[in-house]
């Protein structure tokens, strides 16, 4: 069962291309929590969203939908770890630091990709996590990443 809000529907101000609902030129992906340390997404691609071949997804999409995916998640597990809901209070914010997908197999582009996150470690200044996208029901990307608190004015 998800949330009944998404995560970046209750992060403010957030004009990123991948994830901010600030950005109608943007993805506008959306998070929700299925555990204490897991999210899931579903991203449904546009046409123009193709790699090369027109049946494929494009690689950076499919990086950027892993990273704010991820990045999203770590923002919303500090809130959580400050005991605060989600946009509440003094902001928090991530930034990646780290991001390597590996890319498995092509991703088609007339079906919803599922994302999901998992949070492996965490500290006050960054969190590790691990993202999986599957497309047709095969895993064709996996991502490692580390999401790196930034000041609320980076
Ligand atoms: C309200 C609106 C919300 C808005 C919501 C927005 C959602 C946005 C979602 C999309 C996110 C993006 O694309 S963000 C855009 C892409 N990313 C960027 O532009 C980031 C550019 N890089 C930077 O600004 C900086 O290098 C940082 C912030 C990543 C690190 O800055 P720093 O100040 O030098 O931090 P530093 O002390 O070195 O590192 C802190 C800890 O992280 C670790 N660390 C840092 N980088 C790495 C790394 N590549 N691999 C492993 N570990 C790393 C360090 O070892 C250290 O661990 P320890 O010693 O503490 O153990």
């Amino acid at each position: 069962m998800h949330e009944p809000a998404a995560i970046q529907d209750q992060i403010p101000e957030n004009h990123c291309y991948g994830c901010g609902p600030e950005n109608d030129r943007g993805l506008q992906i959306k998070s929700y929590w299925t555990g204490e340390d897991e999210t899931v997404c579903t991203f449904t691609p546009s046409p123009h969203h193709c790699a090369g071949p027109t049946q494929y997804l494009n690689g950076g999409i499919i990086a950027t939908v892993m990273d704010c995916h991820t990045i999203c998640t770590a923002i919303a597990d500090g809130y959580r770890q400050a005991g605060r809901a989600t946009g509440t209070g003094d902001k928090i914010w991530y930034a990646t630091g780290k991001l390597d997908v590996q890319y498995r197999a092509p991703a088609l582009i007339d079906e919803p990709v599922e994302l999901t996150a998992k949070i492996l470690e965490r500290s006050e200044r960054k969190t590790h996590l691990q993202c999986e996208l599957k497309s047709g029901g095969r895993v064709c990307a996996t991502a490692d990443v580390i999401a790196v608190r930034v000041p609320d004015n980076w």
